[in-house]
């Protein structure tokens, strides 16, 4: 149920143009030096922008975006559904670690379904697919070590875990400390009279199974073989396949192509058969969809699955509401309603939506509250991120959703225009450091081109980011007060989202604007941009958001 969109106050008058909002994916603040991309970046329109308009710079990790402690970096997840709810959730993350400190996790139907497939004379193997890294953005290892124990406790015999490796949330080349952890737990609970755990298969999380968007179903495709049909590079241990990967200089984690254990015979050692159950432990949605349908759709046509095994399949959480996909999961989060694009949607205002593949859920499902389906006011459009490598392409498709933006200005249909530039993050992601100076110019450059258009339609620009990632693209020792080097004296990329603060500036020429810039809340975040947005088009927020982060004008104090 929606609430109506009343008057922000009467003598506001809202633009004549629209309100379009910019999220530079990945593009955090932090002081300059060697490893920061965003201050060795000529940006001269971002630079000019912040300094002659009203800034403020905002959280957008940890507590201030519903993450379990202010030690979480932030993520586009969680950045853009608060960003979109206007007002802090609890998010994946910090449901699951409730769940399994008060029991709910392991207490309900679902959980007690696996229990039931994996145990008695028909007993399946329980499969346990996921990311295995302390990110804490898609999944956690203490998640995935909660379930271990918890399925040797219920008297689960026989289990595989297909891990995916990080290198993305986690230092580049970090998979070993992690497998020898998950291997340890493995043979201790493997001790135990009749227990068989094992690990089967796995890979580099861009390479195996954690595509999202449907940009690289391949990557799902060669996750589902090596999962599924035990098809794949043979090695005798994920340890081996890591150690083949690192002599082949793979440059991160996330790179290692998919592997599947096999037996000194050749025979894969855990191929996924009818009876078995398959939990995926992600909790974050985007990455985990595509698996999903694999698993549960009759109709499929991304890839040849082959043989699909009669499973019993299981979500960590529910990814996506609309589609009631997976149809059972441990966790059902509760549903988000009264966001932003669902009120103005509501109230008959038009609103656009854009961004390249890698980040179209971005603007759409997540902003939407974890809904696939779009409002009925709000026009979505994806720019084809074309299956580029962003290190060797940092521009991405910057110019070319820039152009979109700016038709959808021209155009003077809508009234909300929310746009994300993936290059920051995606670069970022990537750890080059000269590819992450050149995304976040070619993001300058686009806004450069969306500020004219948005100043000739006499709208308001509004520029902000969902995390950081690229103002920090080398690891810091706070111990020794320097970049951290390798063993042949190299600075060490960072690949991962930060723990900064993000920019957020509100660029409109009207004079005077009839609103002025709040400085007085404690900790501004990314939960305050949505009731900003409202009030720039002339309507309240609300009650259940997030303070706004402007005010009336002084002069019109009394009508506020
Ligand atoms: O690529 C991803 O899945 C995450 C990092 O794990 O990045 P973002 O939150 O920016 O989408
Ligand atoms: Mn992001
Ligand atoms: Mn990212």
């Amino acid at each position: 149920m929606s609430t109506e969109l009343g008057l922000w106050q009467e003598r506001y008058t809202p633009p004549a143009g629209p309100v379009v909002l910019v999220i530079m994916d990945g593009i955090g603040l932090a002081p300059p030096n060697d490893g920061n991309a965003v201050s060795q970046a000529d940006i001269p329109t971002l630079r000019r922008l912040w300094r002659e308009n009203a800034s403020l710079q905002l959280a957008a990790h940890g507590t201030a975006v519903g993450l379990p402690t202010d030690k979480d970096m932030g993520n586009s997840e969680v950045g853009h559904t608060i960003l979109g709810a206007g007002r802090v959730l609890p998010q994946g993350a910090s449901l699951v670690q409730k769940a399994i400190a008060d029991g709910t996790l392991f207490g309900g139907a679902t959980w007690q379904q696996v229990v039931d497939k994996c145990t008695g004379s028909e007993a399946g193997t329980l499969h346990l697919i996921g990311l295995l890294s302390d990110g804490n953005v898609h999944s956690h290892i203490d998640h995935l070590f909660a379930l271990l124990r918890q399925a040797d406790a219920a008297g689960i015999a026989r289990v595989r875990v297909h891990p995916l490796l990080d290198g993305r949330d986690v230092e580049p080349h970090s998979a070993l400390r992690y497998l020898d952890r998950l291997e340890t737990l493995l043979a201790e609970l493997s001790s135990g009279a009749d227990r068989d755990y094992r690990i089967a298969s796995g890979g580099g999380r861009m390479r195996t199974t954690m595509d999202r968007y449907w940009e690289r179903p391949d990557v799902v495709e060669a996750g589902w073989n090596a999962h599924v049909h035990g098809v794949g590079l043979q090695v005798p241990s994920a340890r081996a396949a890591v150690e083949r990967a690192y002599a082949n200089k793979v440059a991160s984690d996330q790179q290692i192509p998919p592997f599947v254990v096999a037996d000194a015979a050749g025979t894969p050692v855990g191929a996924i058969e009818d009876g078995d159950a398959v939990l995926l432990f992600n909790f974050r949605g985007d990455r985990a969809i595509e698996l999903s349908a694999a698993f549960e759709h009759e109709h499929f046509d991304f890839f040849e699955r082959g043989r699909r095994p009669d499973v019993l399949f299981v979500g960590m959480l529910q990814y996506d509401g609309d589609l009631g996909l997976p149809r059972h999961c441990l966790l059902v989060p509760p549903a988000i309603g009264n966001t932003m694009v669902e009120l103005l949607s509501d109230a008959g205002v038009p609103s656009y939506h854009v961004a390249e593949s890698s980040k179209f859920g971005h603007v759409t499902y997540y902003l939407f509250g974890m809904r696939s389906r779009p409002f009925a006011r709000a026009k979505v459009h994806e720019v084809s991120s074309g299956g580029l490598e962003p290190d060797e392409h940092p521009e991405m498709k910057a110019a070319e959703v820039a152009d979109d933006v700016i038709a959808a200005v021209d155009s003077g249909e809508y009234r909300f225009i929310v746009v994300n530039f993936a290059n920051g993050d995606m670069v970022g992601h990537t750890g080059s450091l000269p590819a992450a100076v050149k995304a976040v110019e070619a993001v300058d450059a686009a806004i450069t081109r969306i500020h004219d258009a948005v100043r000739s339609s006499a709208g308001v620009l509004v520029v902000t980011a969902d995390h950081g990632n690229a103002e920090e693209m080398l690891q810091w020792s706070a111990k020794s007060a320097a970049f951290k080097q390798d063993a042949d004296g190299n600075p060490i990329a960072k690949t991962s989202h930060t723990l900064n603060l993000v920019p957020f500036v509100i660029v409109d020429e009207r004079q005077p604007p009839g609103y002025a810039v709040r400085r007085d809340l404690a900790r501004p975040g990314l939960a305050n941009i949505a009731s900003t947005v409202l009030n720039l088009l002339g309507y309240a927020a609300p009650a259940q958001y997030d303070p706004s982060l402007i005010r009336p004008a002084p002069e019109q104090t009394d009508a506020g």
